[in-house]
């Protein structure tokens, strides 16, 4: 047995690496992990965590307006973009801080730089320095896909949109997807004038149809204008510094800024996977079988670089079944089954199990239940925002296979909803439940 310098090194120390690594190391193994960017990984420093709270700043905007309605006189509110940007960038690095923390109390070393593989079970690091290991865990993530046209360039992604110097007056997102979505409500909560253009005449594909409409009218209603079917010819920067878009589909549009949302690709590139047969899928996802091990047999990969399921949660499990796997020799696989999700849209949506449509496919005799209603606090507020539930039940024998909610605090309700869709419950089951009144979340043991 040849002598390496680690058990495992990990490259990337996002939401899978870190758990993976701390995990590895609290089973006795010896750990390094490298990481180019920022310890945390996108989630922590330019994903979730970050855009989380710009969601909650931005919804200060709606609370202020619908506080009048309960008698509150707010006299002189104004939105400072750059005090709400700083204090999200100041909670990022004090989080970092933690991750890098974690890492280190658990006896992680951590190399605050970029790692390839240059050799069987050998790693360079971007100073040059070369170690070797008995297991090697990829868990780079991905990066925002970018659109090619002329003036691309010109466009931002996510990563930048955390660092704006200003609020643009006027913003097109282009895709229809998570981010779009998200940073729609964000940007538009904020006072810009916000436009999504979008390649297809589909927002949110996976998620239920009624909800898909249903934010799609909500947004209509708050000022956000949507281009389908549209696509990019060029940008170009006008003299007063804005930007002149040209599309195909709608007509050209001066803005302030473009921000591209159109998926994430795995980052594999310069790692050196040709040379030792770790082998690629079509989208240049990294193909690892259940256990996230690659076609070589001490190389694994895990979260986004394997393009299974972008969500941090999911990278989260898929560290931690991989470090007992290999390090506690307790083999253990992910469930990719049932897993809830959200989109932090205003107003957010959450869905889990299957979609009324894919449940009509798949098992032929449904039956649906729904409950369309006005949230109280919208009512009192006279906002004309309605919230829908929908539970789709296997006719059988009752089963719920999927509940899809868009509404206030939809995330929040989902999580424990996703328990009893995960454990197999029934419509009966929820009906048995007495509900917590008065509760949005009662229209679920309440459905009809
Ligand atoms: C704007 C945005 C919002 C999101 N919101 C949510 C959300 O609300 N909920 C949710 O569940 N998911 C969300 N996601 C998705 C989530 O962030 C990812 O699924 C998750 O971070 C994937 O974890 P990972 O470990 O695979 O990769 P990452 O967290 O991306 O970590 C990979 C790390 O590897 C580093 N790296 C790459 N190559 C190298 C190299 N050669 N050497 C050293 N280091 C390297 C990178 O710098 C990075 O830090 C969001 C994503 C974005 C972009
Ligand atoms: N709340 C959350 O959990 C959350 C939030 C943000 C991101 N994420 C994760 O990050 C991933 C990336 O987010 P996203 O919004 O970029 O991706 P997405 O897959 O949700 O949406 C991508 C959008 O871009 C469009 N598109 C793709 N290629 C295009 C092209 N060449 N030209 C024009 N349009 C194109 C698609 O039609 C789609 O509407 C998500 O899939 C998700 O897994 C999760």
């Amino acid at each position: 047995m040849p002598a390496y310098d680690y058990d495992l090194f990990t490259i990337g120390a996002g939401s899978g690496g870190v758990r993976a690594s701390r995990v590895a190391a609290a089973h006795g193994a010896k750990v390094a992990v490298a990481e180019e960017h920022r310890v945390g990984g996108t989630c922590v420093i330019r994903g979730c965590v970050p855009k989380k709270m710009l969601v909650y700043g931005a919804h200060f905007a709606e609370d202020l307006e619908d506080a009048e309605q309960f008698g509150w006189k707010i006299e002189g509110k104004s939105f400072d973009w750059v005090r709400l940007r700083d204090t999200v960038l100041g909670d990022v690095t004090r989080l970092e801080g933690l991750y890098t923390e974690t890492l280190e109390s658990h006896g992680v070393e951590v190399f605050p730089e970029r790692a390839e593989i240059t050799g069987d079970h050998e790693i360079t690091l971007a100073s040059g320095k070369v170690v070797t290991a008995k297991y090697i865990l990829i868990a780079t993530g991905a990066r925002p896909a970018l659109l090619d046209f002329p003036g691309s360039e010109l466009a931002i992604t996510s990563n930048e949109a955390f660092h704006l110097d200003a609020l643009p007056k006027r913003v097109i997102i282009a895709g229809g997807g998570y981010i779009a979505n998200e940073f729609a409500g964000i940007f538009n909560e904020f006072g810009s004038k916000v436009s999504i253009v979008n390649r297809s005449d589909q927002l949110l594909r996976g998620y239920d149809e009624s909800l898909r409409d249903r934010l799609l009218q909500i947004s209509l209603m708050k000022g956000i204008e949507f281009h389908f079917n549209t696509t990019f010819k060029s940008i170009t920067k006008n003299d007063d510094g804005t930007l002149h878009v040209e599309l195909e589909g709608c007509d050209d549009k001066d803005v302030d800024l473009v921000m591209f949302a159109t998926g994430r690709v795995p980052n594999v590139e310069g790692l050196g996977l040709e040379a030792v047969g770790v082998e690629l899928g079509d989208k240049g996802e990294i193909k690892v079988d259940e256990y996230s091990r690659t076609k070589v047999d001490y190389i694994y990969a895990v979260g986004d670089v394997t393009n299974r399921v972008q969500l941090t949660p999911v990278a989260i499990r898929e560290g931690q079944a991989f470090a007992d796997t290999v390090f506690n020799n307790d083999p253990k696989t992910v469930d990719y089954n049932c897993i809830p999700s959200a989109v932090f849209s205003h107003p957010p949506l959450a869905g889990v199990g299957m979609t009324e449509s894919q449940a009509r496919n798949k098992l032929g005799s449904i039956k649906v239940y729904q409950s369309d209603f006005r949230p109280m606090k919208n009512v009192v507020a006279g906002r004309n925002e309605r919230g829908l539930y929908k539970m789709i039940t296997d006719a059988e024998n009752g089963r719920i296979v999927g509940i899809h909610m868009i509404g206030p605090e939809a995330p929040e309700i989902m999580q424990a909803a996703a328990v009893a869709v995960k454990a197999g419950l029934t419509k009966a089951d929820f009906d048995a439940t007495v509900a917590i009144h008065p509760t949005m979340a009662e229209e679920l043991v309440l459905l009809k």
